[in-house]
């Protein structure tokens, strides 16, 4: 599918992706979901605000005491390791296993997952707790797919999402999620279907958490659609994506494109969202 060169072969468009990207927006606008954030302390305050000006309800709550009560009344939860400890992790756990019990989705980022055998081994083993859905970048979803702690940026990506594809979806396979990888197109896969979403700008990059802020939105989406994890995955990619894109026409740099891609987000009509949705499918 993905040759030597990173050209995607074998695209096709489909004409329902715009008005599924609505109905997922709108429907997150009405219905609110209470969305559970285990995050880093970096990503704290713009994770809580897309997921806010998306019309979701988030909440960072953390500690290991609160979960019982907690989890089970929240429509999804957001686990992500960019500041992991080893006092982080249990709370990580009993999130993710009282998400399963209650029936609610689960979304994990497994920020830098290779940068120390310490968080491979922690990030394998919420894999391996089946969350509904990986959300990565290209060396996070290839360090997860080959178990491999190896040279790194640390958080930012040294891969293209298209060097990730193959591992992305060979993870899915293992895995039994939904994986994502993002970059300048963004990949999801079941392990059978691939489908590329190609919104958003490059300066995104530029701004530290998006990508936690984009897992946490697949979190809200997957809320409200829990029956159909792949296209909602696929659907707040690209949200995401125009949001950022409408922000850039505004921005003068990262620190500006972050308030104008906030607001934006906040402000996305349906047809807007009709019209500039680009998601492909790749057989
Ligand atoms: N070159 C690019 N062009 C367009 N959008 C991009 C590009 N790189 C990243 N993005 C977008 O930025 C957001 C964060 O993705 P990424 O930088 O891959 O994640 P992370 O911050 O976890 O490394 C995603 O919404 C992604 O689509
Ligand atoms: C800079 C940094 N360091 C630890 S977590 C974090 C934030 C990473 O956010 P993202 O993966 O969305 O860029
Ligand atoms: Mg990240």
């Amino acid at each position: 599918m993905v040759d030597n060169n990173h050209q995607v072969k074998h695209q096709q468009t489909s004409p329902e992706w715009g008005p599924t990207a609505w109905t997922h927006l709108s429907t997150v606008r009405t219905q609110s979901p209470l969305i559970q954030c285990i995050t880093n302390f970096v990503s704290m305050d713009l994770m809580a605000n897309t997921l806010l000006s998306a019309g979701a309800s988030p909440a960072m709550i953390h500690s290991l005491q609160e979960i019982p009560d907690f989890t089970p009344r929240a429509a999804a939860l957001c686990v992500n390791v960019g500041t992991l400890t080893a006092e982080w992790l249990p709370a990580m756990r009993a999130a993710a296993e009282a998400a399963g019990r209650a029936g609610k989705p689960w979304v994990l980022d497994p920020v830098a997952a290779g940068v120390s055998g310490f968080r491979l081994e922690a990030c394998r083993e919420l894999v391996g707790m089946r969350p509904t859905v990986v959300r990565g970048n290209g060396s996070e979803i290839l360090a997860l797919a080959n178990a491999s702690v190896g040279p790194s940026k640390g958080v930012d990506s040294s891969h293209e999402s298209t060097d990730a594809v193959e591992a992305a979806k060979s993870l899915a396979k293992s895995s039994g999620c939904i994986v994502a990888v993002s970059g300048a197109v963004d990949f999801v896969t079941d392990g059978q279907r691939v489908v590329g979403a190609q919104n958003g700008v490059a300066m995104m990059q530029k701004i530290t958490a998006t990508g936690c802020s984009v897992t946490a939105l697949i979190a809200a989406f997957v809320a409200i659609d829990p029956l159909h994890a792949f296209e909602a995955t696929a659907t707040a990619l690209s949200i995401f994506g125009i949001a950022g894109e409408i922000g850039m026409d505004m921005a003068k740099g990262p620190a500006s494109l972050r308030v104008h891609l906030i607001d934006s987000l906040y402000g996305l009509d349906q047809d807007t969202v009709v019209r500039r949705v680009n998601i492909i499918s790749f057989s």
